[in-house]
């Protein structure tokens, strides 16, 4: 296919779609280590193997209660207990990490084995241990006094203990006797016996029946899906993970990626070139911008415009790799040996030329392999700017689509909740600060810089010496697209933006 410039974006994208999906090998999935799992793709939907939360957690440090033990009517005055004031008395001190069994109300009949059980409706019932207050207000009798309600100081994490249903917060109570303010830290402990037993009292209004506990199972039941195979993974998502036991997490496999930069004049940049030498630079970009993305490559190479040498290292290349990313050499020069090689190959060439700038010469390719999947070959031009912004445009979202199982020949966008990175990839609209102007007939990606204005985050243009100044990209946060049809974009116009990745 000889070198043209009237291929549409549009119909680059589809061919890039169209190989990325047959170079896709549906059946890889690898386990890997939780801690290594960030910004993988999940494989497959996974369940949890217990409720969240696990027990009626308390979710205040406080007292909790049982709200039946109280009346209707109001507070009454008790036992030692000032005018007008709801009184408890404490069985004991729970912390997070404790059996509550222990602590289980005097009323409570059920299992306390069981004690991180959500009480059922008849358990949570006035219990009979705990006689409701009835005595008359400003009464002083303690021989005829009905004792306390009960209630177990507790902490914020800890089970809440079988029969009680309420958390009252330190705040709103005070501790008699009052040798420990109530609410101090670390909370009081339980007196001697010369101090005789803790009361709490509590002022104000009991609230209502559950407040301040998160209820077992409330986030989610056992065996219920806690992610989805498609995911990619955050670090809410590694919470999750860990709660349910997963240390192991079963993650599609990338696709192998192989970088070839070609060029007689390229010289490794850990070497001094000759005055009409450069150090190659592409490679390492290239794989710094997959790699920002998720997408590390497996091989890196560099390669003379030697046409031997070529074809051994692309052969190589479509053998190793699902993607083969080759860098210079794909324009009109009496050394752009790559479109040759390729075909001689086998390698279809299903684009070569799009009308755009930077990156015109682009070249996209399949390599058809028998009883395996495609390899999609990727020809970018060798100049820095067009290298780098056509590999954003084009392969970044394709890639990103791949990870996500079942997204073949659909337009794609990323699950509600998947993270900023699923979307950034496929670019966002934003703001332009400034004009631009492009008269040219091509779809056309100027470099910009991000900055606040006013409040919103804006786009200002960066110029640049065209696609061989790499400088000036190195000031950009990404670049934009200008429609082929437009010659001007005004100030405060909404385009699309491709920031790079971090
Ligand atoms: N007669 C024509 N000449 C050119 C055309 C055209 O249509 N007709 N297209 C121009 C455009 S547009 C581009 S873009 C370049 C792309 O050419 P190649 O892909 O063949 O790239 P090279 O010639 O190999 O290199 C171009 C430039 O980039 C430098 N380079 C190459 N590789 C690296 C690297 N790995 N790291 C850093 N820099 C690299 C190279 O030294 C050259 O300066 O062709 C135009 N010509
Ligand atoms: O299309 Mo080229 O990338 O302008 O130099």
């Amino acid at each position: 296919m000889k070198l043209a410039d009237t291929t549409t974006v549009q119909t680059v994208i589809a061919q890039i779609l169209a190989a990325q999906e047959s170079s896709r090998d549906d059946g890889g999935v690898e386990t890997i280590p939780l801690e290594r799992a960030l910004g993988r793709c999940l494989a497959r939907d996974l369940t949890a193997d217990r409720h969240q939360p696990p027990f009626n957690r308390s979710a205040m440090d406080g007292i909790a209660i049982a709200r039946a033990d109280l009346p209707a009517a109001g507070p009454q005055n008790t036992l030692d207990c000032p005018e007008e004031a709801w009184c408890f008395q404490s069985l004991g001190i729970l912390a997070a990490g404790q059996d509550p069994g222990p602590l289980a109300h005097p009323g409570f009949s059920g299992n306390t084995s069981q004690a991180g059980r959500t009480p059922s409706e008849s358990e949570a019932r006035p219990s009979p241990g705990a006689v409701p207050l009835k005595r008359a207000a400003g009464t002083r009798d303690n021989k005829q006094a009905p004792p306390l309600p009960p209630c177990v100081e507790i902490m914020t994490g800890a089970a809440v203990p079988p029969g009680f249903d309420t958390v009252i917060r330190y705040e709103d109570l005070q501790r008699s006797p009052d040798s420990q303010a109530a609410g101090k830290n670390p909370p009081s402990p339980e007196p001697g016996p010369e101090a005789g037993p803790v009361r709490w009292i509590c002022r104000g209004s009991i609230p209502a029946r559950g407040a301040n506990i998160h209820p077992r199972g409330a986030d989610y039941q056992k065996g219920a899906v806690i992610l989805e195979g498609g995911q990619i993974i955050t670090s809410s998502h590694i919470a999750v993970l860990a709660s349910c036991g997963y240390t192991q997490v079963p993650l599609r496999t990338l696709p192998s990626i192989t970088i070839v930069a070609t060029g007689d004049e390229l010289v490794s940049p850990d070497t001094t070139p000759l005055d009409h030498q450069i150090r190659a630079s592409n490679h390492l970009s290239i794989a710094g911008e997959l790699t920002s993305w998720g997408f590390p490559p497996g091989e890196v190479r560099l390669c003379p415009d030697d046409p031997q040498a070529l074809t051994e290292t692309i052969r190589r290349g479509l053998k190793e790799s699902r993607v083969l990313i080759l860098t210079g050499a794909v324009s009109k020069g009496a050394y752009d040996h790559i479109p040759g090689i390729l075909e001689g190959l086998g390698v279809e060439i299903r684009i070569h030329g799009v009308s755009q700038r930077p990156g015109k010469p682009l070249l996209v390719g399949r390599a058809r392999k028998a009883g395996r999947a495609d390899s999609l070959v990727l020809g970018l031009p060798g100049n820095p700017v067009s290298a780098l912004i056509n590999l954003r445009r084009y392969l970044i979202p394709a890639l990103a689509l791949q990870s996500i199982p079942g997204s073949s020949g659909r337009i794609w966008a990323p699950g509600p909740a998947s993270p900023m990175s699923s979307w950034a990839a496929l670019g966002f609209p934003l703001r332009l600060a400034r004009e631009i102007t492009f008269e040219p007939p091509l779809t056309y990606y100027p470099g910009v810089s991000l900055e606040m204005y006013q409040g919103e985050l804006t786009l200002v243009p960066v110029r640049g010496n065209g696609s061989g100044d790499f400088f000036h990209l190195s000031k950009t946060a990404g670049f934009i697209v200008m429609p082929k049809d437009r010659t001007r974009l005004e100030a405060g116009s909404l385009v699309q933006f491709y920031p790079w990745g971090v």
